[in-house]
């Protein structure tokens, strides 16, 4: 199967640090692919490069077999690139409704000043229910989102992402921040959701990893040392020694 996303050869330099060397992974229908590695791996500096807020030395990537690498951030999210953050983008001060409602503005190419008229579009409002209904937060669509549990704001995340209708999730440590019960949670609903559009995610919560990924890549200095199943991952000499090793 074609994958959906794939970088080839990326490099980027900061100076003297190598934080990508030629890295080359897909994500392919179906799967959630998990990025690990350790601090200073590399991993939101390839994440930034996927996304489109930065630009390799060398290198490519592709979307549904396009190369995207001109373009920016917010052409690769109307190309099909669904994208969650580390840090929340979302509008505390304002309700869920109105969150979901400028992601679907946005996907429309909408310009923020138009916002208060969005609220009253059929369509565009239509759209952030749909999305709002799929994460499960109808119910909580009028509440402020500063209200929400950090759970629920991912979840949140995802419905905005959601209504760019992504043919592929770009994910910054969804479990940041949120404790057992939340995470175990977040990764009930992420498993379901790999079914809407693969996932590739950059996650430090190794039970999440493991419970989620179909397939796990090893970052480290800059360099994939390792892709493969969860077994493969765990049996992985080298993984152990740059790694896992670390926990043993
Ligand atoms: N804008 C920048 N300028 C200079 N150096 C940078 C910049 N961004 C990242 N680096 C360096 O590149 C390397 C990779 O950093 P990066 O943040 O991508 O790692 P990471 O794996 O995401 O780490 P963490 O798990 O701590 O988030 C590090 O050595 C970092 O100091």
């Amino acid at each position: 199967m074609n994958p959906v996303l794939e970088t080839r050869g990326i490099t980027k330099n900061f100076g003297a640090v190598e934080a990508s060397r030629g890295i080359s992974l897909d994500l392919r229908p179906g799967e959630i692919h998990a990025l690990i590695g350790p601090n200073g791996a590399g991993k939101s500096t390839l994440i930034q490069q996927i996304a489109g807020k930065l630009r390799p030395d060398a290198g490519s990537v592709h979307l549904l077999g396009e190369d995207v690498t001109a373009l920016g951030v917010a052409e690769r999210a109307r190309a099909g690139l669904g994208r969650t953050f580390q840090v929340s983008a979302l509008a505390m001060e304002d309700t869920v409704l109105q969150n979901a409602v400028l992601g679907a503005l946005g996907a429309r190419g909408g310009r923020v000043p138009l916002f208060r008229g969005a609220l009253h579009d059929a369509d565009l409002r239509a759209t952030a229910e749909a999305a709002l209904d799929r994460v499960d937060l109808l119910d909580s669509a009028d509440m402020q989102t500063a209200a929400l549990s950090h759970g629920q704001r991912r979840q949140l995340e995802v419905a905005v992402a959601l209504t760019l209708k992504p043919r592929a999730f770009v994910m910054d440590e969804p479990m940041a921040g949120l404790g057992a019960e939340g995470s175990a949670r977040l990764t009930r609903f992420l498993d379901g959701l790999r079914d809407e559009a693969p996932i590739l995610m950059v996650e430090h919560d190794m039970d999440a990893v493991f419970a989620l990924a179909d397939r796990i890549s090893v970052l480290v200095y800059g360099q994939l040392i390792a892709t493969g199943t969860r077994d493969e991952i765990r049996a992985n000499p080298d993984v152990r020694a740059a790694y896992l090793g670390e926990d043993a």
